[in-house]
């Protein structure tokens, strides 16, 4: 869909992208980078509006240097900022984009009609813009970019200035864009959680740099880590630290404490050991000598627990490599 090639975009003060090579294929992708990362930049250069300082990209085979026209009629946008006039209603609004993106009139109300419908506005679309509620608002702007039944949309912020629920069900709406008719999607966040649930996958960028882009099940599914918690007895009065001995002696690696550790109410019973590799191949022997460890020693076994990783770790992940 997307093929980027080291491109650079400099202002006099700020570099906002810095030699960027990604791809995005066809599905839900999501943009993920804190504010000021360089993603509206990205969209903007994309679409043609704004040109590259270096390097290059196409959007469906095309060059964003010069078919920029081209691209805008095939793809749909939906901006951060707010862009509606307040003195028109939806119907009216979306009517006009359609013609612009070159549908017949007939057609246009048609598509108007439908796409609204979809979005989840209903009367309230005959009313001027003006009296929306973000919401509402959010829901027009997805469906301007939607209306000329495009290959692709590029959504930039789509939740911003919701409420969770709000977000939940604009979440909900940019799934089924894909599901439901087909079109792939490039959506941007700030929130670095947020699109786990919405995207295939995931593309990380900071300072404009790309910090990681691989499948959603990748970020969050490798896992890495066990927590075991067991309770004291009289004769391991701190049952923590014997499991701990005891899992050295058989060979694993359980964490040190966290210094804090005695602080935290309830919190003391809780150890976390490396299981398995970067990819994910856990050894499933662990579990065992975990469990046998713990009857061992007449501890009681209260879970044992695999955490999933984060979108959010990545972030961890390279501050801690960056002190290295
Ligand atoms: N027209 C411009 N002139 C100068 N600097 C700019 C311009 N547009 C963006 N920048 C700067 O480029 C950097 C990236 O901005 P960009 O808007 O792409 O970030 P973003 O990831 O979309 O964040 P946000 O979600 O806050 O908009 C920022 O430091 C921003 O201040």
């Amino acid at each position: 869909m997307i093929a980027i090639e080291s491109l650079s975009k400099r202002f006099p003060r700020v570099t906002a992208l810095d030699r960027l090579t990604v791809g995005i294929e066809p599905g839900v992708t999501g943009l993920v980078g804190a504010n000021g990362a360089g993603k509206s930049t990205l969209i903007k250069i994309l679409l043609g509006l704004s040109p590259a300082t270096e390097g290059s990209a196409t959007v469906l085979g095309m060059d964003v240097a010069t078919q920029g026209g081209a691209i805008r009629e095939r793809v749909g946008y939906m901006p951060e900022h707010d862009c509606l006039p307040p003195d028109v209603s939806a119907t009216e609004f979306v009517v006009h984009m359609a013609r612009m993106s070159g549908l017949p009139a007939t057609a246009a109300r048609e598509r108007t009609a439908d796409t609204l419908r979809h979005v989840g506005l209903y009367e309230e679309r005959y009313r001027p813009m003006g009296g929306y509620s973000t919401g509402m608002k959010q829901r027009v702007k997805l469906a301007q970019a939607l209306v000329h039944d495009p290959r692709l949309v590029l959504l930039d912020e789509p939740t911003n200035g919701l409420d969770p629920v709000g977000r939940d069900e604009m979440l909900g709406l940019i799934r089924r864009v894909h599901t439901d008719f087909g079109i792939s999607v490039l959506v941007t966040s700030h929130l670095l959680g947020e699109l786990e649930r919405t995207s295939d996958h995931i593309v990380v960028i900071d300072g404009g740099k790309l910090l990681r882009s691989s499948s959603t099940a990748d970020f969050t599914q490798r896992t890495a880590v066990l927590a075991v918690e067991v309770t004291d007895t009289d004769e391991h009065p701190d049952g923590t630290a014997a499991l701990r001995t005891a899992l050295r002696k058989a060979g694993l690696n359980p964490h040190e404490p966290a210094p804090d550790r005695a602080l935290a109410p309830g919190a003391g019973h809780l150890v976390t050991l490396d299981i398995g590799g970067e990819a994910g191949d856990t050894d499933e022997s662990v579990f065992d000598t975990v469990r046998d460890t713990a009857a061992d020693l007449g501890l009681g076994l209260v879970r044992m627990e695999q955490r999933r990783h984060q979108i959010s770790e990545v972030f961890t992940e390279r501050s801690a490599g960056d002190v290295a």
